[in-house]
């Protein structure tokens, strides 16, 4: 496992060394349990145990122990519940890389605002983390991801400086949780991290879908992103996290301000809800659920901020049928479907320009956890979304979700609107 990923030992360390803590040694009275990750044996091993018992005694019972008994948390143990543990610890972490660079841009002038590689910078970082960390939790068995970036461009000479501040980003982070403080990645490791997203998915097997920032315009205007992470089971969605780190804990049904606390990880499995707790340290999940409106006056809907993703003027007609009164909630990235799923709004209209095509990294997440809130989404057709085709949706025009009993009009509203913007064109 080491060697794949090529990760350093504190031991084999040059400049870093000082900076770390040293490894503790198990005392060799101490009898500790098998470490929880079989396939990762070996890594432990060629550490000297540089974990300290307390610390591997507390992952075992985490991993161990359902979650916890308060009222408000998911039911205990379900399928895919070390699967779920393992995406929110991965999408967790790569929400700090990404905090940590977003404050960075902020505080830069105008010019370096400019400048797209700190997006680069932290795309990278959140995918490298996000391959690392899963890797490191889930036990022996194939691994397979479907994820947005590849090293290819990073292997060039002309990226040797962005590579290690990748580098020294991923360690940084990594270093803030106990069970990688010991843990450094050397940049081939980084790089093989980032290629473990090269997979095609398909309607076989097990894979992970991750889009490690979805909505990089959001994120370089200081704005809502997501690190977005699902797993696939044979074609079907069974899991998915977002990670929202802008996003209010308060609804943000009247206002799309950062009022409040912010930072938001929704999370659900198949069969077992939707989720939201605060993405802090330590916080608990609360059930969460779509709008229960039937009347589309009462209903308010999202779309994209980027009026190049999707077509707002006939969203905008959609609306109007349907008598919708509020106007459009415009927001980046995933963080529609996670605020869609807790009630802020009603709906989430998508309509891209002709020819663009959908990744699955850009809807997995969202869709389970709207879908598991008891929303249903769709494509222009009404059919339900298909991420067994491999990379891309192969769908009917656009993207829809809302209620249950708000669906059956909105599916006439934009079958409609499709039509008139249809012959509108012919006429031209
Ligand atoms: N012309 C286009 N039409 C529709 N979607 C587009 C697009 N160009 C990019 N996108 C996708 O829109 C995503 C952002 O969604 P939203 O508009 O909801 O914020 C982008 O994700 P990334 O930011 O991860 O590239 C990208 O995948
Ligand atoms: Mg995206």
């Amino acid at each position: 496992m080491a060697a794949r990923l090529g990760l350093t030992t504190v031991s084999s360390l040059g400049p870093r060394k000082a900076l770390l803590p040293l490894p503790v040694r198990l005392p060799s009275l101490l009898s500790v349990p098998a470490p929880r990750y079989p396939s990762h044996r070996h890594f432990y091993t060629s550490l000297s145990s540089p974990i300290s018992p307390l610390q591997l005694v507390k992952n075992l019972s985490q991993s161990q122990v359902a979650m916890s008994a308060s009222g408000s948390d998911p039911s205990p143990i379900s399928t895919y519940e070390k699967e779920l543990a393992a995406a929110k610890k991965a999408a967790s972490l790569a929400a700090r890389l990404c905090q940590s660079v977003q404050a960075e841009i902020l505080q830069s002038d105008v010019q370096s605002k400019a400048d797209k590689s700190p997006v680069t910078v932290a795309d990278y970082g959140s995918q490298a983390i996000v391959s690392f960390v899963l890797d490191m939790e889930l036990s022996s068995g194939p691994f397979s991801m479907v994820a947005e970036e590849d090293s290819e461009d990073l292997r060039k000479d002309s990226s040797k400086e962005i590579l290690s501040r990748i580098t020294d980003l991923v360690n940084d982070t990594l270093s803030t949780d106990p069970s990688f403080c010991n843990v450094i990645l050397s940049e081939e490791g980084i790089l093989s991290a980032i290629d473990k997203g090269t997979s095609e998915g398909g309607s076989s097997g097990s894979h992970w879908v991750l889009d490690p920032i979805d909505g990089t315009k959001g994120f370089l205007r200081g704005d809502q992103y997501a690190i977005a992470l699902a797993l696939l089971d044979e074609g079907k969605v069974v899991l998915g996290v977002l990670a929202c780190p802008n996003l209010p804990l308060a609804s943000i049904q009247h206002t799309t301000q950062n009022v409040g606390e912010s930072g938001c990880l929704f999370s659900a499995i198949v069969g077992n809800g939707a989720w939201m707790q605060s993405l802090d340290e330590g916080s608990s999940p609360t059930k969460i659920q779509v709008t229960s409106t039937a009347d589309p006056v009462d209903a308010s809907f999202f779309e994209s901020f980027e009026a190049a993703h999707s077509l707002h003027d006939l969203t905008s007609n959609i609306a109007k049928k349907l008598g919708v009164k509020a106007p459009p909630v415009r927001i980046d990235s995933q963080a529609k479907y996670g605020a869609l799923a807790r009630g802020d709004g009603a709906i989430y209209l998508r309509f891209p320009h002709k020819g663009y095509r959908e990744k699955i990294w850009d809807h997995a997440a969202g869709y389970i956890v709207v879908t598991e809130a008891g929303g249903v989404v769709t494509d222009a057709a009404g059919n339900d979304l298909d991420f067994s085709k491999g990379r891309y949706l192969d769908l009917d025009t656009g993207i829809m979700a809302t209620n249950k009993k708000l669906m059956p009009s909105l599916l006439v509203a934009v079958q409609e609107s499709i039509k008139e913007q249809q012959q509108s064109a012919s006429l031209l």
